[in-house]
């Protein structure tokens, strides 16, 4: 009969749900390690691959897209479908949670935990920042393009995630101060969405005239991220504003990656928040009320 170590026999089960840049990227992590979690999606396909700056990574498939196909729950699902997506990606979470299985979200945006929430065991939701960026070239393959990095809030639901990931190319921190961590990505996000207005990459961000915007549309988040309880200083615009600068030109973010496949963008998520908990504590938005209209028509239409 066949030997289990130890370590097999308490191995958490994987599973990755949209297996698209984001969730590429962890699968090939985990894979690269010997602990290639199961791949569920909606295009079918046989496998995945990542570039990284050091190597290729095959992660072998199939990529499922019936629920009904895998056969029993997992213990950590990484949820990494785009914040439009979480509705129709709901029946893989009733298919693969037990009652304890943790959903780590793979989402930009502060609102994970009421999105997810609904289709995920109680308490089982547990948000994550995502730094890196990573981009689906034309024939399938992920190129990642910075070092892979997660922060989650110091939890003990993120102890699965931590211990799933050791030792593997994805690095992951615990925030005691999730909040503003998470909307210090936010700022990030938020600027990111003038890329899906312009068409343009990384470069643009060299222009005086978008600087200045930028610097303006960042002042106008920080407020809003104060008020809702994160701690985060005057220099964090300017300091969001530098890193964008210092990208290579030709790098993109996933909003402008769905602006140039005419996909539905996450500007609720990404933008509109901003708007909307700005409204709510009476804080003037006026920049959010030009920006937000513009990506949420370039996003549905009509037209
Ligand atoms: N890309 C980046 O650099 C970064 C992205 N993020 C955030 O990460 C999240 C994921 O983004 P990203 O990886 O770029 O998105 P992608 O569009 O690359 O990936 C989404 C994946 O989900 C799949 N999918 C769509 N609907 C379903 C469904 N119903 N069931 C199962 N799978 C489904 C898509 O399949 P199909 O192939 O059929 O479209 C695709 O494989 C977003 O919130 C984004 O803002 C955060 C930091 C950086
Ligand atoms: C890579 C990064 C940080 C750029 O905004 C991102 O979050 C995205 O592309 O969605």
């Amino acid at each position: 009969m066949a030997q289990t170590s130890p370590e097999q026999s308490v191995r958490p089960r994987v599973a990755i749900v949209g297996p698209g840049a984001i969730g590429t990227t962890v699968a090939a992590a985990l894979h690269a390690v010997g602990r290639t979690p199961l791949l569920c999606g909606r295009t079918a396909r046989d496998g995945l691959e990542l570039s990284t700056a050091d190597a290729v990574i095959e992660v072998p498939g199939p990529v499922h897209t019936d629920p009904a196909d895998i056969g029993g729950t997992v213990d950590l699902v990484f949820l990494a479908v785009k914040a439009t997506q979480v509705d129709a990606a709901a029946p893989w979470l009733a298919a693969l949670c037990h009652s304890g299985t943790v959903v780590c979200v793979l989402q930009n945006g502060v609102e994970q935990l009421a999105a997810v929430g609904p289709h995920a065991p109680a308490g089982a939701v547990l948000p994550a920042v995502v730094w890196f960026p990573a981009e689906t070239q034309q024939n399938g393959s992920v190129r990642l393009r910075g070092p892979a990095r997660l922060t989650l809030p110091n939890l003990p639901a993120a102890r699965i995630v931590v211990d799933v990931l050791d030792g593997t190319l994805c690095a992951v921190e615990l925030a005691p101060d999730f909040t503003s961590v998470a909307w210090r990505k936010l700022l990030q996000n938020a600027m990111a969405g003038l890329m899906a207005l312009t068409g343009r990459r990384a470069g643009m961000f060299g222009r005086d005239d978008i600087a200045e915007l930028s610097l303006d549309y960042l002042r106008e988040c920080l407020a809003v991220a104060r008020a809702e309880g994160a701690v985060l200083g005057d220099e964090v615009p300017r300091q969001i504003l530098e890193a964008f600068q210092a990208f290579p030109p030709d790098q993109g973010t996933s909003i402008l990656a769905d602006r140039e496949a005419g996909r539905p963008l996450e500007w609720s998520i990404r933008n509109d928040v901003v708007r909307r908990r700005g409204r709510a504590r009476g804080i003037p938005t006026p920049i959010s009320d030009i920006v937000v209209p513009l990506l949420a028509a370039a996003s549905d239409g009509p037209g």
